[in-house]
């Protein structure tokens, strides 16, 4: 059987690994390792251990890079990190960051945090189990969170 690693932060300001669990499991019926680690650049080595470690077969990883400009520092230093764990793991890490002023309001923040860690566990398990899904989306503009933009007219 295979297994969905899902890892999120404390420091996010919404459950954004529960939002992920609970797409997965109203799609599919999978084994799921679930951890929580205390910020963005936890993610990269909790990322590899689900692979190495519990069997992982695809990674979630999940988190909220604040405002301050030493948030953006972290969030880049943690997107390179998971890259390189991409690499040494030969595996795929799907990265959901949410910006914290990304959204106009908390309210805002809260439906973005939501709605961005459902549809990219969506696109992890049809990563996994339905890639031909996804083949039929490219370049259709589709975006996580906000509104898809949609194809180019041409
Ligand atoms: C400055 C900073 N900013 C963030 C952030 O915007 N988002 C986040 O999730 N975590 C942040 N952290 C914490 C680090 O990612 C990490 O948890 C600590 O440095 C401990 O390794 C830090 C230290």
């Amino acid at each position: 059987m295979k297994t969905i690693g899902v890892v999120d932060t404390t420091f996010a300001r919404f459950n954004m690994g529960r939002a992920a669990v609970d797409e997965i499991q109203q799609n599919i019926s999978v084994k799921i390792k679930r951890i929580t680690v205390p910020g963005v650049k936890d993610l990269p080595v909790a990322s590899k251990k689900l692979i190495e470690e519990d069997g992982c077969d695809i990674v979630i990883a999940l988190g909220m890079p604040g405002a301050k400009e030493q948030d953006k520092i972290c969030a880049h230093e943690a997107s390179t990190g998971i890259i390189q764990a991409q690499l040494m793991t030969n595996t795929h890490i799907i990265e959901v960051f949410v910006h914290e002023d990304e959204a106009k309001d908390e309210r805002e923040l809260a439906y973005l945090m939501e709605m961005r860690s459902r549809e990219h566990a969506l696109n992890v398990v049809n990563m996994l189990f339905h890639p031909e899904k996804l083949v039929k989306q490219a370049g259709t503009g589709q975006r996580q969170g906000f509104e898809d933009v949609g194809a180019v007219r041409h």
